[in-house]
């Protein structure tokens, strides 16, 4: 009776324990409905030890890409250069690939296809964002406009490369200054760790070119800020979310949270919202 619940649970595998991925590994290990932490990929597995060595049951340590040899669901939480690492792997035999990066699928879209072909899926979670339910709705319908404002602190934008590259000084600001204007796609290439929120929300939205968006280097506020407003056929519609940074000031801790609701919804009874 155990082995045969045992077997039935969905393995989850997590790709990097940086801020998100041990929120995430710690949840399953304290145990989530029907899933369990079967393996993690480091790229230093000395620095993760104690870590690991903490948790109830410890996962297999993998490379990359054995990840979806030993889980069912494969949860990518490394910087978005590692996506295609991850995720294509584990599309290809047909696993789930929860990403988080999702800025980095833009210029993976093929990934798309390939999971398509083998029976896999890429499954991305509302992470530091709020209402993709609401746009995935209106999304049925016709969607007018998305438009999205972004404001985070200084230590929150530093070292990204539309800053580095355009050789902007945010260290000294005394006032809220706007870094950048346009698409979710242009957005996502300046801003790779700041602004996964804005693909998120285009893909269930308008897409990474209708998306429009502004992102603001702001000294006077301590949270990641983001403010949507949709105009669509079936509502008009504002958010907005206030992201207290995680140990990592570029990451909401809201984002671990929202990937562990998710994995909690794989086999919950009671499922709420979309
Ligand atoms: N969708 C959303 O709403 C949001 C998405 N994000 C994105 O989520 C991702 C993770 O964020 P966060 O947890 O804060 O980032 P962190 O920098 O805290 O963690 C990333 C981890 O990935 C590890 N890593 C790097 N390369 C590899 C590799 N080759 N193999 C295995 N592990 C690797 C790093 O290891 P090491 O410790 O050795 O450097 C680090 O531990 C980022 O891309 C971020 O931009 C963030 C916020 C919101
Ligand atoms: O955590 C946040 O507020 C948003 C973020 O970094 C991202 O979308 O990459």
């Amino acid at each position: 009776m155990t082995d045969q619940k045992a077997s039935s649970e969905l393995r989850v595998a997590i790709a990097g324990l940086g801020s998100i991925g041990t929120k995430v590994a710690a949840a399953l290990d304290q145990g989530i409905e029907g899933l369990s932490l079967s393996a993690v990929a480091v790229r230093d597995p000395a620095k993760h030890q104690a870590f690991i060595n903490g948790l109830r049951r410890s996962p297999k340590i993998l490379p990359l890409d054995q990840l979806g040899d030993a889980a069912d669901i494969v949860v990518e939480c490394a910087p978005s250069s590692q996506l295609r690492a991850i995720v294509e792997p584990a599309v290809k035999r047909g696993r789930a690939a929860v990403v988080v990066s999702i800025g980095g699928l833009l210029d993976n879209f093929d990934l798309v296809d390939l999971a398509r072909a083998n029976g896999g899926r890429i499954i991305v979670p509302t992470g530091a964002l709020i209402g993709l339910d609401a746009v995935n709705a209106a999304a049925i319908g016709t969607i007018h406009s998305v438009k999205m404002v972004t404001r985070k602190p200084i230590d929150g934008l530093k070292g990204a490369p539309f800053i580095v590259q355009n050789n902007i000084d945010i260290d000294n600001l005394r006032e809220p200054l706007k870094l950048f204007e346009g698409s979710a796609r242009e957005a996502a290439k300046g801003f790779p760790a700041n602004v996964n929120v804005a693909v998120a929300l285009s893909l269930a939205g308008i897409g990474p070119d209708r998306t429009q968006m502004q992102v603001w280097a702001d000294p006077t506020v301590t949270r990641n800020v983001h403010r949507v407003e949709v105009e669509a056929d079936s509502a008009r519609f504002s958010m907005s979310i206030e992201n207290i940074p995680s140990e990592n000031p570029k990451t909401g801790l809201i984002t671990a949270l929202s990937v562990i609701a998710l994995l909690r919804k794989q086999r919950a009874t009671l499922c709420v919202g979309t």
